[in-house]
């Protein structure tokens, strides 16, 4: 017999190599290093300023330290999905779960667009179910959903016809037909129009029902379990939109809709409690092996998104190797230049990778394919005895047992046990028989006295459940994997608008901080459990963004501080030290502008991204920083506030001009822009004399550079409407910039 020819790779991991980046990364470090050194022989002679230097550029140099270990051995993995014919005889079956909150906040034409894209991927029709819960509990979603399916069914089989790239049709029918293959044939030509026909239409009805009062909506029949009730207080919601009854390989998947029970004195646990409840229901129902989540505006923008995830899923030598795949978040229709700084490109490119060749990438909340074995916290095999204390599914697992973890559904103990030992489906089954049970378990009362939201699920008490939850896999030993494919494979909305993306910065700020000083803190976790030392590392630089706020806030101040007090925290401009200040912001410069240019994108969009960086660590993480402070005080709790997301917004061309509203998130940024032009007008005032020994000048110039990165707050102090600053808030500002100046002053000649 011939020699059998192995089946080739379903992916190959690459190491990347960035040798001009690195070398300026180790240059920064050892400037940072140096500058320390400076400060530390030369603090007798300073006075507080100084000693303020010394203390932010070393919180400076611990950040950089964590980013400089994350980004050491960047990695990206190739993947094959042409050969996945080769090696597996049949792909396994995949549960999609959607999440909307906010009919209002969240369109739901996009959610419907979104559904209808994951609908028509590249993947066998009876492999997937796919699950929308719905926190909003609105008919509109509901009936939005109902139309989508119908109009799925001719849209799906026209994009596998024609192989379409683009299977959310709302973007699909905003490029040019010219643009589309197949444009020529006579065909395809009619059944396009047919299809836009169709799609405009479904639109319509959408946005009909969405403006129409709710007293106008006749909630019978179909719609009956929505009427008189509020969206706070109301029993579950379950109702199957399609099912693929003969299991059909060529019409559509399974699609369920799912509003969970809540009341109103119960915690909901947000979006974490959403994906609980879908995990449960969907293992009653079709219980894959594996799960993809995806945000309500995240559609699927490659159609073969689901079986690159498979090549990571199935190849691996060791499951322990892909615990989750993730995929970055792209958004489409970005604003020019990224003005708002949340387009995350150079993050993706070089932390992202990065962290992908330490223990994997963070869980980003969309665009994920978990095991359902890992949700339902499960160790790696190979790690034997250790498993004990990490999970508590480990020894025997009696009927007694079980409901202390999985809760009491007979039905949903059944589902997990086969999930644990990696099978699919319990047998064929019957839907609607199926649907007491799915009640139960997305019950408000069902997790009470169980591991959910603990040990099993999604993690509960962090706004950001995401990263909280992907941090407890890593802990358990599993490794995650980032899934790079081209094109990208999923595109969302970026929030636009000053106080949009402020809220989404400080609800993350928050979140990542409730991570660090919560029981399960990364540090913790190294120590205790199978978290990886650097992977620790790669966690406390996005988990302590809060905590930055508040060096970068003082150092912000520091030059108005230094020129209303006339002393000083940098070199004279002749004294040969200043030579290391200036040569960290030369290599800075020319480190974040390389990554920028050579990933395509311009000079002006890595200023924004400088400027936006300062603005949400002043402002936003600020925030985050104070609201967890309180919360650690028992004040008050936080809560998970909801981005806004906009269909596509050209509402002329002032989209990328930074918008403000009164919240008091706009009062720091304010202030510190106030202080320093205070502070301009007296360094003026009083250059000449102490400009002769160079004194000063330094200052000056970082004052300067302050107001700069601020130069949208200086656009919004004189602007009127929604970009300019409210007066409320310039008073509040004014008011605590010329505190602080009256009391430095004092202070000072005080001390004099
Ligand atoms: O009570 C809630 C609140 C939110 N959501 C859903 O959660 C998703 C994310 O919410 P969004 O307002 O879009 O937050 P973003 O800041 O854009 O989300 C990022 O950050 C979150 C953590 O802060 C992650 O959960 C997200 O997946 C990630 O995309 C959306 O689908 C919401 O519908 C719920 O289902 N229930
Ligand atoms: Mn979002």
């Amino acid at each position: 017999m011939a020699n059998a020819i192995p089946p080739p790779n379903l992916y190959d991991k690459v190491a990347l190599k960035y040798p001009i980046h690195r070398t300026f990364d180790v240059t920064i470090f050892v400037l940072l290093i140096s500058l320390l050194i400076y400060r530390l022989l030369y603090l007798s002679n300073h006075g507080f300023a100084w000693l303020l230097a010394l203390l932010c550029e070393s919180c400076f140099t611990f950040i950089w330290v964590l980013t400089l270990s994350t980004k050491w051995n960047p990695v990206e993995y190739k993947t094959y999905p042409e050969h996945l014919s080769q090696k597996a005889q049949e792909l396994p079956p995949v549960d999609i779960f959607v999440t909307t909150a906010d009919p209002v906040l969240e369109p739901p034409i996009l959610t419907a667009n979104t559904v209808i894209s994951l609908l028509a991927v590249d993947y066998p029709v009876d492999k997937l179910a796919c699950y929308v819960s719905d926190d909003g509990c609105s008919s509109i979603t509901y009936y939005s959903l109902v139309e989508a399916s119908k109009f799925a069914k001719l849209w799906v089989p026209f994009c596998k016809k024609y192989n379409i790239q683009s299977r959310a049709p709302f973007r699909y029918f905003s490029s040019e037909l010219s643009l589309i293959s197949n444009c020529n044939s006579l065909e395809f030509q009619q059944e396009y129009n047919m299809m836009k026909d169709e799609y405009e239409e479904l639109a319509s009805k959408i946005e009909s029902v969405a403006n129409e009062k709710s007293t106008e909506w006749d909630l019978s029949g179909d719609f009956a379990a929505f009427s008189n009730i509020e969206r706070k207080n109301h029993p579950a919601i379950i109702k199957v939109i399609w099912e693929n009854k003969a299991g059909l390989s060529d019409v559509l998947p399974h699609l369920v809709y799912i509003s969970r029970e809540k009341r109103s004195k119960h915690p909901h646990h947000y979006k974490a409690g959403a994906m609980n409840v879908l995990t449960r229901v969907s293992g009653l129902i079709s219980n894959a092996p594996f799960m993809l989540n995806v945000d309500c505006d995240m559609f699927v923008n490659n159609p073969e998104t689901l079986r690159h995830a498979m090549c990571l899923l199935l190849d691996s030598k060791n499951e322990r190797e892909s615990g989750f795949v993730q995929f970055p978040q792209y958004f489409y229709d970005g604003l020019k230049d990224d003005p708002f700084g949340n387009q995350f490109v150079i993050l993706h490119k070089y932390i992202g990778s990065g962290i992908n060749g330490v223990q994997g990438p963070f869980y980003g909340g969309t665009g994920c394919f978990h095991r359902r074995k890992v949700i339902y916290g499960s160790c790696p095999d190979d790690i034997g005895d250790q498993a004990r204390s990490l999970t508590p599914l480990y020894g025997d697992l009696t009927d007694r047992g079980q409901p202390k973890i999985f809760g009491n559904s007979k039905d949903f103990i059944r589902s997990a046990a086969y999930a644990l030992q990696g099978k699919a489906n319990i047998g064929p089954k019957d839907l609607p028989n199926l649907i007491e049970a799915a009640h139960q378990v997305a019950g408000y009362g069902y997790e009470h006295g169980t591991s959910w939201g603990t040990e099993v699920g999604w993690q509960y008490g962090s706004a950001t459940e995401d990263v909280l939850t992907g941090l407890m896999i890593h802990a358990r030993g599993w490794r995650s994997v980032l899934c790079t494919p081209d094109p990208h494979a999923f595109l969302g909305c970026a929030p636009s608008g000053g106080p949009i993306s402020m809220t989404q910065q400080k609800r993350w700020a928050t979140g990542l901080l409730e991570i660090l000083f919560g029981r399960k803190s990364p540090i913790i976790t190294t120590i205790t459990a199978k978290l990886q030392f650097r992977q620790c590392l790669a966690y406390l630089w996005i988990l302590i963004w809060g905590l930055r706020s508040i060096p970068e806030l003082c150092y912000g101040v520091l030059p108005a501080y230094c020129i209303v007090t006339n002393s000083s925290f940098l070199p004279k401009v002749n004294e040969p030290a200043i030579s290391i200040h200036v040569a960290l912001l030369l290599s800075y410069v020319i480190n974040t502008l390389l990554e920028y240019l050579e990933t395509g994108l311009s000079i002006r969009a890595w200023w924004n991204n400088q400027r936006m960086a300062r603005i949400n660590t002043m402002n936003a993480w600020l925030f985050g920083f104070i609201s967890v402070f309180l919360k650690i005080l028992g004040i008050s709790e936080t809560v998970f506030e909801v981005t806004q997301k906009y269909q596509s917004s050209n509402d002329g061309g002032d989209e990328g001009r930074f918008t403000f509203d009164a919240s008091p998130i706009f009062v720091p940024g304010t202030t510190v822009l106030l202080l320093q032009l205070w502070a301009l007008v007296v360094g003026f005032r009083d250059m000449p004399p102490s400009v002769n020994n160079g004194s000063g000048l330094g200052e000056i110039l970082c004052s300067i550079l302050v107001v700069t990165c601020l130069w949208p707050f200086m656009k919004g102090l004189l602007a009127k409407g929604k970009y300019g600053i409210p007066l409320s808030t310039i008073c509040k500002s004014a008011l605590l910039a010329l505190s602080f100046v009256h009391l430095v002053r004092r202070t000072s000649k005080g001390q004099n």
